[in-house]
């Protein structure tokens, strides 16, 4: 079984590309059957959703489609005592679009929330969720989903744009935490 070490935690084969890729076949395929003539903008959620959205955008094969990439940045707002995140990066006008998220997993699905949120307040025609990964198990917030690659169990994953402590993004399969 393939393992990889970083920093003090170990690492094993949980998902091959070819798995991965396949699933993102298949929803590319979706896609471009519900969101034909509907001029869709997708937003990837950096840093972690960058390269599924590059495997999934290269097979939309609707011309007028367009994508941007945004960061939630925390920031401790004035008049707020939590850790609020707050959408950057969008330059594209919401209001009337059809707007697709790609976002690289959805775990207590706390931050899928506050995205869908923090779109809806700029009067988006219709606003879709795309993840390549869920945690059915993990998942603390009600959220609907339109898209999704592959359920996996309650485990920490690396690899495929996923990483532990900054490392690991570049892993080209997805690898599951050895609890030792
Ligand atoms: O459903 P949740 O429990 O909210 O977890 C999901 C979020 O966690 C990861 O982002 P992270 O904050 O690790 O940032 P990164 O993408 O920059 O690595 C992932 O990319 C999702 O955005
Ligand atoms: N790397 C990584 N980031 C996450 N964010 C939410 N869940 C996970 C996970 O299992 N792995």
């Amino acid at each position: 079984m393939k393992k990889v070490k970083i920093h003090d935690k170990t690492f094993q084969l949980f998902i091959p590309y070819e798995k991965i890729r396949a699933s993102i076949e298949l929803m590319a395929e979706k896609m471009n059957k519900d969101l034909a003539d509907k001029n869709p903008l997708f937003i990837c959620v950096l840093n972690g959703s960058f390269m599924f959205a590059a495997e999934l955008f290269k097979r939309i094969d609707l011309i007028n489609s367009e994508i941007s990439f945004v960061k939630l940045a925390s920031y401790a707002g004035e008049h707020t005592t939590g850790n609020v995140k707050q959408l950057i990066g969008l330059n594209e006008k919401i209001e009337g679009r059809t707007v697709v998220v790609l976002e690289d997993i959805v775990d207590s699905g706390i931050t899928i929330d506050n995205i869908q949120d923090q779109l809806k307040k700029l009067k988006p025609k219709e606003v879709s969720v795309a993840t390549l990964l869920l945690k059915p198990d993990a998942l603390i917030k009600e959220v609907e989903l339109d898209y999704v690659g592959l359920e996996i169990p309650n485990d920490f994953i690396v690899g495929y744009g996923l990483d532990y402590d900054g490392y690991g993004r570049n892993l080209i399969d997805i690898y599951s935490v050895v609890n030792e």
